[in-house]
């Protein structure tokens, strides 16, 4: 099979940073067509050469092991082209089409790593230009759009030049190895499916912190938040892993009915709910790292008045017979005390004492998604510390580390997602459907914050978060997982 990749956006961060990357992994790995072309595009007038030297220093900023050696990238680089263009210019697209009459691939891929505000410019332009043929795929990036109307704009006019079959939207938590470790873990086993509800399960903790703050990309952020960039999409996928019922097949849009029907269930949020249960944080200067490092509003690009919140902590309910009354706590931030994102399923303490246990203890299940991609199981034993008192329990842990087990080569999200763009598999993107219930549910939050500088609270970077996240979740007796 031959493919063509059209990377627009091909000069961006993404594109540097995540997209080629992966490609090169999937080249490395021999998953990649060997017959194909990817064809980054940008407004320079760049030569097919001088966009491979262009890449090829960039890769000098890959983590090592997955940087090509010299001879690596020489061979990958035959695959990549240049296409100058401007998305917002109709006579652009008549060249594109020229270049890939060239070859006439079975497979194109249409990848639209740019501002979301040219979506839909792209899509009626690509249209026009009769790109949008059944071989076609297109992939959006996310956040696709700013809120529900904008969003459902964009799936509008994608939709009047695409299928829903042809249509991509990116979610790259979906395609991390340890959310699909969750999946396999609720529908691939059966020990767990029995424990999965509100008589056993205390609360579920989401959290996704990041010890960088927001790097090069200060306006794009200034302008998003934490609430767009990270839960509106990532976050609420990990709820709707976590909570869906089981699909009734591996298809993906039986997958997808499942996670519609979560998000639909979120309990919606009113000013009391708002008031009391989610928290918005903004970072202040700090130490990462042992190093010392700006507040957000020094960050370049970021306006000195800033109200953008950069950490949100949440708690709501899934409204529904498995989980009614069972806290879902979600906690994202830039520039906390660490990279870490996991998953940790409380259960329920045991309902009648007959051990003396440490204060609070209970089984816990932590799902590790980064950095590193393990399981843990938290049990109660007898331990030996205490010889004369054979009634005292301690916390003991299972522990299975997939990256130990399976090898750290193993498959990355963007390079999952890109095979699967390329092989047309659906299962790890994302409904329009899915999007607008998630964008309808953050809504609330996102009109009662706008320009409000009430309720932003200041943390120091290197922290995790403001006190007022944890104070949230002590009010209903529990704690985050790294005070536990
Ligand atoms: N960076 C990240 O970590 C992540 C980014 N995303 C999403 O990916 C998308 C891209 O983000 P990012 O790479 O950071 O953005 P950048 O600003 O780094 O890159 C934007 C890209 O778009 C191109 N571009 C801008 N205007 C035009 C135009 N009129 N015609 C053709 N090309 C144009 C630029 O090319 P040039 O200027 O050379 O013409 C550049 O390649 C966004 O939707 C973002 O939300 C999602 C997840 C993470
Ligand atoms: O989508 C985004 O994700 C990254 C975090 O991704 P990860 O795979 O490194 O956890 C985040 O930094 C970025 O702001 C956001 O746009």
């Amino acid at each position: 099979m031959s493919f063509d990749l059209v990377l627009f956006g091909g000069t961006g961060d993404l594109a540097w940073r995540k997209l080629l990357p992966a490609l090169f992994q999937a080249f490395r790995h021999g998953t990649l067509p060997r017959e194909g072309r990817i064809i980054g595009v940008g407004r320079d007038d760049l030569s097919h050469e001088q966009y491979r030297q262009l890449i090829q220093q960039r890769f000098e900023q890959v983590d090592l092991a997955k940087r090509p050696s010299p001879e690596e990238f020489s061979r990958f680089a035959e695959l990549l082209q240049f296409q100058r263009m401007d998305l917002s210019r109709p006579e652009d697209y008549a060249r594109l089409k020229d270049r890939l009459a060239q070859r006439n691939a079975d497979q194109v891929v249409m990848y639209l790593a740019t501002a979301p505000s040219l979506f839909t410019q792209a899509c009626e332009q690509l249209k026009v230009a009769g790109l949008t043929t059944p071989s076609t795929r297109i992939v959006l990036e996310k956040p696709l759009g700013h809120d529900v109307a904008s969003n459902r704009e964009i799936n509008e006019t994608v939709r009047r030049a695409f299928s829903e079959q042809q249509i991509f939207r990116i979610d790259h938590y979906l395609g991390k190895p340890a959310v699909q470790n969750l999946f396999a873990l609720r529908f691939g086993n059966s020990l767990f499916e029995p424990l999965w509800r509100r008589e056993t399960i205390a609360n579920i903790q989401v959290t996704i912190a990041e010890d960088l703050g927001v790097e090069k990309r200060g306006a794009f952020y200034d302008s998003t938040g934490a609430l767009r960039d990270m839960v509106q999409n990532h976050a609420l996928q990990l709820v709707c892993a976590l909570a869906m019922e089981p699909p009734i097949s591996a298809d993906a849009d039986a997958i997808r009915d499942e996670k519609l029907k979560v998000l639909r269930s979120l309990r919606p949020w009113t000013p009391e709910l708002m008031a009391q249960h989610a928290i918005r944080g903004q970072y202040g200067p700090g130490t990462v790292g042992g190093e010392a490092v700006p507040g957000y509003r020094q960050e370049a690009g970021v306006s000195p008045e800033s109200t953008t919140e950069t950490f949100v902590a949440l708690r709501t309910e899934v409204a529904n017979w498995r989980w009614a009354g069972v806290p879902f706590y979600i906690r994202t931030g830039k520039r906390l005390a660490a990279r870490d994102a996991h998953i940790v399923v409380n259960f329920r303490p045991a309902p009648h004492a007959i051990y003396n246990t440490p204060l609070g203890a209970a089984n816990r299940l932590v799902i590790d998604l980064q950095p590193r991609d393990g399981l843990e199981l938290h049990l109660l034993a007898q331990g030996q510390e205490n010889r004369r008192h054979a009634h005292s329990l301690v916390p003991v842990h299972l522990d299975l580390d997939f990256d130990k087990r399976f090898g750290s080569e193993r498959v990355g999200a963007y390079e999952r997602l890109l095979l699967d763009v390329i092989d047309g598999r659906l299962n790890l993107f994302v409904r329009s459907d899915e999007q607008e219930a998630a964008w309808r549910w953050v809504e609330p939050l996102l009109d009662s914050w706008r320009g409000n500088e009430n309720g932003l609270r200041a943390y120091a970077a290197g922290s995790w978060g403001p006190s007022a996240a944890s104070a949230m979740i002590a009010r209903d007796g529990f704690c985050w997982s790294e005070e536990q």
